[in-house]
């Protein structure tokens, strides 16, 4: 798709995050677009994860801008952050599930918590769809102890899906399942955006998810983009650090 100004969906200017003496984003510029997979690379504790807790506000960025739809976040009011967080869906590494719920209880947690004026038949038909999408029709009366590590993900993705997000943040979302489940799971974060024409970012050290999800890779180094670019760039780069990702 062409990457016009158009369609940015979050834009990030020059963003500063530091703890104590500690600069881990030293200006970060970057965008995400329309309908598209975003993977952010780096090593570990290069501040990948700070970067989308920065984008949902859960931690308060330092100086720089992060535009998101309409919104800029720096002093951005509580009402404009509600709708904010609602546009976002944010599957953290152990989005964890709660434990004395069922999945239906999981998810229509999160949809009475959306709107008081949902009925139940709407509720359940939403979950139905949901659970339908990710694959797991069949696991709507099961408890969190009774599923495996790559059904908890699905069911995680079904929470963040119930809400109809413009833009889902992935943190690791293969990290610690086997490589078939979590070709599995990068095969579905295709087809959800497929199917609901989100945008992503999505964070992950595994190459072949990479291979699979990425339209585009933004690698981060010294609290900076290092390169943005497509897989094809990445894969063909002669440059010794990016090639340590790859290789
Ligand atoms: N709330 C916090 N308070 C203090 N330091 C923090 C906080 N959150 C993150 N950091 C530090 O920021 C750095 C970057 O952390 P971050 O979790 O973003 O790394 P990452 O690139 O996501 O790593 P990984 O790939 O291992 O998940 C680390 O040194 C971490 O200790």
């Amino acid at each position: 798709m062409e990457k016009t100004t158009d369609n940015v969906i979050i834009s990030i200017k020059d963003l500063k995050k530091s703890f104590g003496s500690q600069n881990i984003l030293d200006g970060i510029t970057l965008e995400l677009h329309e309908k598209e997979n975003l993977v952010v690379l780096g090593k570990s504790g290069s501040g990948k994860s700070v970067l989308i807790k920065c984008i949902v506000s859960l931690l308060q960025h330092d100086e720089g801008s992060i535009q998101v739809g309409p919104h800029e976040l720096t002093d951005i009011n509580e009402e404009d952050l509600m709708e904010v967080r609602r546009k976002i869906g944010f599957l953290f590494q152990g989005a964890a599930l709660y434990d004395s719920m069922t999945v239906r209880g999981n998810l229509s947690f999160v949809l009475s918590r959306l709107s008081e004026s949902f009925s139940e038949a709407e509720i359940n038909t939403k979950i139905v769809e949901i659970l339908e999408s990710v694959g797991l029709p069949d696991a709507i009366d099961q408890m969190p102890s009774e599923l495996s590590g790559g059904m908890k993900k699905r069911i995680g993705l079904a929470r963040t899906l119930v809400v109809n997000p413009k833009i889902i943040l992935y943190d690791e979302p293969t990290t610690g399942l086997d490589p078939i489940t979590s070709n599995e799971i990068s095969n579905l974060i295709n087809e959800t955006k497929a199917k609901f024409n989100n945008a992503s970012i999505i964070i992950t050290h595994d190459i072949n998810c990479v291979k699979k999800v990425a339209d585009r890779i933004a690698m981060i180094k010294d609290g900076k983009v290092y390169k943005q670019g497509n897989l094809e760039e990445f894969i063909n780069s002669d440059d010794d650090y990016i090639q340590s990702f790859f290789k």
